[in-house]
């Protein structure tokens, strides 16, 4: 069985913007993943998000399929990803609908979260200070045109497939994403994805707060100092609503090793790569094919 695992807690809303980057740096280095409370965003406006999910994905199939997804928008049916695709073959038990760019997200009313852009902007700022950078560091690198997508995810419960993840294991791709889940467990995390066999923790529902993690770029910004953590979400036999707020720096940014976290007994592990690169690699990995990727509806 796995152990029940509760992350480092990190408050917006204390005063002493220091010490909640030291928190911050410190979830990173440890987890790569912690809890974000006191951010601002109303639950009522949450819940309302989870029914407006709900009602989308009770929608008949043939409709959200014509909604299918296009330039990372829209909707993702049963089984068409598969994040890990060393597990099982057939793909992810789950169904999910990309909501794209800030900017122009018309279809949903979603746009108020968080888009508006301080909870973002004030989070980065304080991981910059947590990595020694200038606070606007990231708003001026990363959200200045930085990709963001709201994803509505739905794990449907019961499918005949014991095996069968809702996400298999996989780290996130971008920069930083933030997770509200409606609390039915089944998300886990491995800290150590590099050893054998691999040791997987259940992350406990906090109500009310986010969960932040780091993505590879990030890590690989950081030098591996900040983890881009494996995580997955395991069939518990229950229907689960969860929302993910990915955000990742403009295609055009190049990310590479920042000086405070290299040294010559430590170089850089990663050579320096364009974000839209690396994400493109990815995503091809875990849609099969370019085509696939960039329209998966004909
Ligand atoms: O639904 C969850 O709890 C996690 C989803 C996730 O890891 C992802 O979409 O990248
Ligand atoms: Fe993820």
């Amino acid at each position: 069985m796995a152990t029940k695992l509760s992350l480092p807690m990190v408050d917006l809303s204390s005063p002493d913007p220091l010490s909640t980057a030291y928190s911050i740096r410190q979830a990173c280095v440890d987890y790569g993943f912690f809890y974000l409370v006191n951010h601002g965003v109303h639950n009522k406006l949450l819940s309302s998000v989870f029914q407006q999910s709900a009602e989308f994905f009770a929608l008949p199939l043939d409709y959200k399929l014509s909604l299918s997804r296009k330039e990372y928008r829209g909707y993702t049916p049963l089984f068409s990803e598969n994040l890990d695709p060393s597990s099982h073959p057939k793909g992810d038990a789950k169904e999910s609908c990309y909501i794209g760019n800030l900017e122009d997200s018309t279809s949903v009313n979603l746009n108020q979260w968080p888009s508006q852009g301080k909870l973002e902007k004030n989070l980065l700022s304080l991981v910059a200070l947590s990595l020694n950078l200038d606070n606007d560091f990231f708003e001026k690198t990363a959200l200045n045109k930085p990709d963001a997508f709201l994803r509505l995810l739905h794990y449907p419960g019961e499918l005949g497939y014991e095996d069968l993840c809702g996400a298999s294991a996989h780290s996130d791709y971008g920069m930083i994403t933030l997770l509200v889940t409606d609390g039915v467990p089944g998300l886990q995390i491995c800290k150590e994805k590099f050893k054998q066999p691999r040791v997987w923790e259940d992350v406990s529902h906090v109500e009310g707060a986010f969960i932040v993690n780091i993505g590879d770029l990030m890590e690989r910004w950081t030098n591996c100092i900040y983890r881009s953590t494996l995580h997955r979400v395991i069939p518990t036999g229950k229907e689960r609503y969860s929302v993910a707020f990915f955000l990742d720096p403009p295609s055009y940014c190049l990310i590479e090793c920042f000086e405070s976290c290299c040294s010559e007994s430590s170089p850089p592990r990663f050579p320096p790569i364009r974000s839209g690169d690396y994400l493109i690699e990815r995503f091809m990995l875990t849609y099969g094919s370019e085509k696939e990727l960039k329209c998966s509806s004909n």
